[in-house]
């Protein structure tokens, strides 16, 4: 694992150089794959990089959007990390509708839209069971509780690493989630943390020893390269 800690000096400076560490991503891939696979964080952080990303005059037809992780609600809800990505991003650029991979939510049971959403992505890939394909990018956000993705402590889903996709567990409320292994299966995973109130979250999950099931971002430890982009209130008591 190549991880690189990056502390930008406001919100402003870390959207610019998110989006600049993700269009060089995407460079790479379409030269080399002819294709870009990124997954996308919800929350409130990313909501300017996805306006910044809008902004550009990229070959939205060679990108192709996932989310790491979905509040199981209607795709037109608020809560809805798809609808923040339309609204900000998505609606506002000439991507084909069948390069967004939005994660289902509207089946009863949140374990059967889990199981179809593995079985698109495997498609997608042509990956069989137990593969892990590897996106390009997958962003990340982190919670003031150091979960990421749907990834929160102490619940099931951070047992789960024989699949891509599991049902996340927020306060009894159901999410759609990466596992950790799909995560850590990317070529480059990018956490992108701003604010004051995730420094304590970050000294556990920076520090030598805690317990992972505690601090699920602990678990993210991609093959590939691991960014952590903070700005400086988040960062600020990070050992250089
Ligand atoms: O569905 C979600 O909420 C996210 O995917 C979640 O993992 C988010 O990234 C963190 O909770 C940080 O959220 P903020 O950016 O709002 O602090």
């Amino acid at each position: 694992m190549n991880k690189q800690v990056e502390i930008l000096s406001d919100q402003s400076a870390l959207v610019a150089r998110s989006l600049e560490l993700i269009l060089s991503k995407l460079e790479t891939a379409i030269a080399q794959r002819g294709q870009f696979t990124i997954a996308l964080s919800g929350g409130s952080t990313p909501k300017p990089l996805y306006e910044a990303i809008a902004a550009k005059d990229l070959p939205w037809d060679k990108i192709h959007v996932f989310w790491g992780d979905e509040r199981y609600v209607p795709p037109d809800h608020p809560d809805s990390n798809e609808l923040m990505a339309r609204r900000a991003w998505l609606d506002r650029v000439d991507i084909p509708a069948a390069n967004i991979h939005a994660m289902p939510t509207l089946d009863a049971d949140p374990a059967l839209s889990a199981a179809k959403h593995e079985q698109d992505l495997q498609e997608f890939f042509h990956t069989a069971p137990g593969e892990f394909p590897a996106l390009d990018v997958i962003l990340l956000g982190m919670g003031d509780d150091a979960h990421t993705a749907s990834l929160f402590p102490h619940t099931d889903a951070l047992k789960v690493s024989d699949r891509l996709i599991t049902v996340g567990n927020k306060d009894g409320n159901p999410r759609i989630t990466f596992t950790y292994p799909f995560i850590n299966a990317a070529r480059s995973v990018i956490f992108v943390v701003a604010g004051a109130n995730k420094r304590p979250a970050l000294a556990k999950v920076f520090a030598p020893e805690a317990d992972d099931f505690s601090y699920p971002s602990r678990l993210i430890r991609p093959q590939g390269e691991l960014w952590w982009l903070l700005d400086s209130a988040a960062g600020a008591e990070l050992p250089n």
